[in-house]
């Protein structure tokens, strides 16, 4: 059946519920890049939460795939996070997925779709994080459009950046990752990687946007409220990035680039502090 853009703004996914345990966030954070420099995160009965595991909290799994999207052209576009209030330990949450907004490029030439889950506490619906996620659908097209897609984030600052910090990928860095729920195999499965347009297997957006967000909170101090970005080009595990920031008061704007292979693999990135 064609998938059309009315069909994905009537798919709706699962209320899940979710609780983070401590193996869950110690897990998540060592799959993010956090170590022996970040005890808080990674050791102890009662670890600090990283805030973006929200990312991966209450998770639909593969929506796209699931309103009939072809497998082999779906790649992660962009995140945007929204912070309310803090994620706790052994807290249980609840979150619905819908979609937003279906953006189409033609007959052939793909399309992207944003959906949104708000993350509530399950035991009064305190709204904790509202997390937007786009998919680019590159081998479908033709869907027609719905919904508003959401104000595209701003280019970033032309002056230098302020500050460039390194950050190593580890080869097994999707590996790890995959245990927080995204199991998709263009992350772990060469054959698949081909199929998909890849040399090889990809890192996961959303691993890549881990690794930022620690080298960012640790870089600036401040509560997160919000951080967004786009995924512009492919990580491969093992790879050798570089995150520019430029800071403005309260905004950190940011990218993340692959020098080896002249790209920038999240582009347009911003985080609100307080
Ligand atoms: C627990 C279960 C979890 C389940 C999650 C499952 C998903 C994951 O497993 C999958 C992944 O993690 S994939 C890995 C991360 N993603 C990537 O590596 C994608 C890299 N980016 C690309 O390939 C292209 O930029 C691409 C393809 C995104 C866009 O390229 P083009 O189509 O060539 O677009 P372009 O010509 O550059 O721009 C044209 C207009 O398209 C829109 N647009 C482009 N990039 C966008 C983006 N990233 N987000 C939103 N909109 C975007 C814009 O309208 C753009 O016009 P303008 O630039 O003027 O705004």
């Amino acid at each position: 059946m064609a998938l059309t853009a009315q069909a994905i703004m009537a798919h709706e996914g699962e209320e899940i519920r979710q609780e983070i345990t401590p193996r869950d966030a110690i897990l998540y954070a060592l799959s993010v890049g956090y170590g022996t420099d970040d005890l808080p995160f990674v050791a102890g009965p009662t670890p600090r939460i990283a805030p973006d595991m929200a990312n991966v909290l209450c998770h639909p799994g593969f929506f796209m795939q699931a309103v009939g999207a072809t497998w082999a052209g779906v790649v992660h576009a962009e995140q945007r996070v929204t912070f309310h209030d803090h994620l706790t330990l052994n807290t249980p949450l609840i979150a619905r997925t819908r979609a937003t907004a279906v953006v189409d490029k033609g007959e052939g030439r793909g399309m992207f779709t944003t959906f949104a889950r708000e993350i509530r506490r399950e035991s009064d619906g305190a709204a904790l994080v509202t997390v937007s996620q786009t998919d680019a659908c590159r081998f479908d097209g033709g869907t027609g459009q719905a919904g508003t897609p959401p104000e595209a984030l701003a280019p970033l600052p032309e002056r230098a950046p302020d500050q460039t910090l390194a950050i190593q990928i580890p080869e097994r860095a999707a590996l790890l990752y995959q245990l927080n729920g995204d199991t998709n195999p263009l992350h772990s499965d060469p054959e698949v990687a081909r199929a998909s347009g890849f040399d090889a297997p990809i890192l996961h957006g959303l691993c890549s946007f881990g690794h930022a967000a620690r080298a960012i909170t640790r870089a600036h101090a401040g509560r997160l409220r919000e951080i967004a970005a786009r995924f512009t080009a492919v990580v491969y595990p093992g790879e050798a990035l570089e995150l520019d920031l430029w800071r403005d008061a309260q905004e950190v704007r940011f990218r993340l680039r692959v020098p080896a292979r002249s790209v920038t693999a999240l582009d347009r990135g911003l985080v609100r502090l307080d």
